[in-house]
């Protein structure tokens, strides 16, 4: 089987599976006719013979998914990389060509090749590399006689031979811009009134013409290719036209177009350019074609035809039209590449801006003053840049030429210097309160000395030599105070002398800082009722080290808090907590899941009843019973019980899922006041302990993060936005509108051009 020509035979759905006179064999794809001859009156002989027809594939029964998958196999991608191609549907009156080709009348799942083509394509279109950049245009036309009409034109003009290739080409950029030209291009069809389905006077061609473009700047081609999807008027045999309502002149026509269409597949094969040109014009199908219906095309035909045996004359011909499509010589096709002039544009662009960026540079170079030639806007992005910079927003700042570097180097040096200025400013205030802090030291030694005489003497007698001995003494006293200290932090948590050392160092640094400044003495008005215990360590205030020891610093404070019993219950409980929020999140999602599954049954069985009824309205008018009610087809009847159900089950379900969002809030809740409670104790903790309030309340949050149940619910209101959505009755999805729109769309149309055509009439019999 070859991948470039295949020719398919779909045969009309029936209940009976055996006939008398054709047989198909769907695993060789073959299908036996009975020898004509046999069946006249006058046959003597017993014995049966057949002609053979082998075919690429039967679809006998077969469904819409199978006919599409099985035709354009490998189709879609060949046309994206640059080859042309046509499906084409041929067959007897009635046959289901229309069905096979847009199938747009019943759902979406009947859909037929065209708007699963469109689909697929968009597809596609999403799955290229980023730099393919890929462009789907659709035209639809109809050819009827030597003449054209642009369906996607609302005046229906017709066009003549010659100029039928100028017709309106519409951008797809979504399935939906494609199903509306889809419906349209259907809608505005020629079709004959008075039939029992709606029966195609003319031949329709709808084309995808996709351009290719890669966006690669080194390579500047696009490829531009075709796809032709069409579907052939009926064909039949006169005897035959009772059955239908087509009358001599119409069947007449569309058998002229079939047999032009058999001339010009036999002029191919002949391969004499000359001829093909000639039949090209004959007939405006095969001129709008151009050449794209080649032998170096990708052509795909489906045949239809009906098993019963009154059709069998015109399933031969069928038969035989499929055998000359399938005789067509295949050749490969030479690729043609077109100049992307967009991207080629841009390649020019880019490289005008190189140039210039480099002409700059040298002239930078040449010229010592650099910023003065800058453009203001280049010279504030900079100077954000440092900013972000220096922030530690942006790991780099890039550079394009020295006059950027030169910038950046002025603008950090005016930055140090403005620093340096501010730390010097700082050292002078540091200074002015050390003086502050040791006169106030000096009038408490004084106070301390007057109200204890007895220590004065001990102090009075120590001689000079024992001084270093008295030092020794003082920082066993200053550490048995520590282990004191130490002692009574035990009860609850520790502080350790590394950390009084760590304190240390955090108080000097803290010097520099205005904030801390204020809180370190704050905190050293509180410690000095402990330093006069001691009066040692009162004598040996160091003056560089003017602020007293006892500052806490923010990781002790809270380790101590951490440790006590009652933050431990306050994890606990937090723990718990989160067990909850867990295991009712999870019944929270499977209550959604539910109520998704039946919002999404109630959008089907609404879709199924808008369906039932336009498919009732095509088939046939409205009835009413007695009562004047309008008659509702079994269908109808189905869907809107079916609906009613699912409308019952998800008000049920809806309610259910509330209170399922309600309990998990509840716990969603109680996590944020377990955490604010924590917060406050951290705070009293920190006030009644070290009379200073928590520096960092952030810390409580921090600890029980790693507890947390993490599911994105941290934010219950998004929950609660989704919830609120689904409180309401659900409206058919958009999709299933849009279809409905386009549908109703359709018969608007078409009631239209049957007004146009019977006014036509009128005129002409006016005249
Ligand atoms: N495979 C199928 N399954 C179900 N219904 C089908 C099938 N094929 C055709 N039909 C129905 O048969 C009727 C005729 O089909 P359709 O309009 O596709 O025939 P056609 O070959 O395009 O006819 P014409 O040449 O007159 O335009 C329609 O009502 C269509 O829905």
């Amino acid at each position: 089987m070859s991948f470039k020509k295949r020719v398919f035979f779909r045969i009309f759905p029936t209940e009976k599976t055996e006939f008398e006179h054709i047989k198909l064999d769907s695993k060789t794809g073959t299908i036996y006719v009975r020898h004509l001859q046999e069946l006249s009156k006058n046959n003597i002989k017993t014995d049966r013979s057949y002609w053979k027809f082998e075919t690429d594939g039967i679809f006998y029964n077969s469904t819409q998914e199978t006919v599409y998958n099985d035709v354009t196999a490998g189709v879609l991608e060949e046309v994206i990389n640059g080859n042309n191609a046509v499906i084409a549907s041929f067959g007897q009156t009635g046959s289901g060509k229309t069905f096979t080709i847009s199938g747009l009348h019943i759902t979406e799942n009947e859909f037929g090749i065209l708007p699963r083509i469109a689909k697929d394509f968009l597809a596609l279109r999403k799955s290229m590399p980023n730099n393919i950049k890929l462009g789907i245009d659709m035209s639809y036309v109809e050819f009827y006689n030597t003449f054209a009409i642009d369906l996607l034109k609302p005046d229906l003009i017709t066009i003549e031979i010659s100029k039928c290739r100028e017709v309106r080409k519409v951008q797809i950029s979504n399935e939906f811009e494609a199903l509306k030209c889809i419906f349209l291009g259907e809608a505005r069809k020629n079709f004959k009134q008075g039939c029992r389905y709606l029966s195609n006077l003319a031949t329709n061609v709808a084309t995808f013409h996709i351009t290719k473009k890669d966006m690669d700047l080194t390579n500047p081609v696009k490829i531009c290719s075709r796809l032709h999807i069409i579907d052939m008027a009926g064909n039949d045999t006169c005897g035959n036209m009772k059955l239908f309502c087509k009358n001599p002149k119409e069947i007449g026509l569309a058998n002229v177009t079939k047999s032009q269409l058999e001339q010009f597949i036999l002029c191919l094969s002949t391969n004499i350019s000359k001829n093909i040109r000639v039949k090209q014009r004959i007939n405006s199908l095969i001129y709008y074609l151009n050449g794209d219906f080649a032998s170096e095309s990708i052509l795909r035909f489906i045949g239809h035809i009906k098993a019963k045996n009154e059709d069998l004359l015109i399933t031969l011909s069928m038969l035989r039209f499929g055998n000359i499509l399938k005789g067509l010589k295949m050749k490969r096709k030479v690729m043609q590449f077109e100049l992307n002039e967009e991207v080629e544009l841009q390649y020019l662009r880019n490289k005008l801006q190189s140039i210039e960026k480099d002409q700059h540079l040298n002239s930078v170079l040449l010229n010592r003053d650099l910023v003065t030639g800058m453009n203001p806007e280049r010279i504030k992005h900079l100077h954000n840049l440092i900013q972000d910079y220096l922030a530690g927003n942006v790991q780099e700042i890039p550079l394009m030429n020295v006059a950027d570097a030169g910038l950046v180097l002025e603008n950090i040096r005016t930055l140090c210097k403005g620093l340096e200025n501010e730390i010097k400013a700082l050292q002078i205030e540091n200074q002015g309160l050390v003086a502050h802090q040791q006169s106030e030291v000096t009038l408490k030694q004084k106070s301390s000395k007057s109200s204890s005489h007895s220590t004065i003497g001990k102090l009075s007698r120590r001689s000079s030599k024992a001084r270093s001995k008295e030092s020794i003494t003082k920082e066993n006293k200053q550490s048995g105070s520590n282990i004191a200290e130490k002692q009574k932090l035990n009860e609850t948590g520790e502080l350790s002398i590394a950390s009084s050392q760590k304190r240390k160092k955090s108080v000097t640094k803290s010097s520099t800082s205005g904030m801390n400044k204020a809180t370190n003495r704050k905190k050293s008005s509180n410690t000095s009722v402990e330093k006069r215990d001691s009066k040692s360590s009162v004598k040996s205030l160091d003056v560089q080290m003017p602020i007293p020891e006892m500052i806490p610093e923010k990781q002790d404070m809270w380790r101590r808090f951490a440790s006590s019993s009652h933050y431990k219950e306050r994890v606990e409980e937090y723990k718990q907590n989160e067990q909850e929020i867990k295991s009712h999140f999870s019944s929270y999602v499977h209550e959604i899941k539910k109520l998704q599954k039946i919002k999404d049954d109630n959008d089907k069985h609404i879709n199924d009843l808008l369906l039932a009824q336009t498919y009732r309205k095509f088939n046939s008018k409205d009835e009413f019973d007695e009562q004047g009610l309008l008659v509702l087809s079994y269908a109808e009847k189905e869907c809107k019980e079916r609906l009613d159900e699912t409308r019952e089950m998800l008000v049920d379900q809806q309610e259910i899922t509330l209170t399922a969002q309600e309990a998990l809030k509840a716990y969603l809740d109680n996590r944020q006041n377990i955490i604010k409670s924590a917060e406050s104790e951290f705070d009293q903790f920190c006030a009644e302990n070290y009379q200073v309030p928590s520096v960092d309340i952030q810390l409580v949050q921090n600890d029980l993060n790693p507890y947390t149940f993490d599911a994105n619910i941290e934010d219950p209101d998004s929950v609660l936005e989704k919830e609120e959505e689904l409180t309401f009755i659900p409206e058919p999805p958009a999709k299933t509108q849009i279809i409905r729109n386009l549908q109703t769309l359709l018969q608007r149309e078409q009631r239209a051009r049957i007004k146009a055509i019977n006014r036509k009439k009128q005129e002409w019999r006016n005249v």
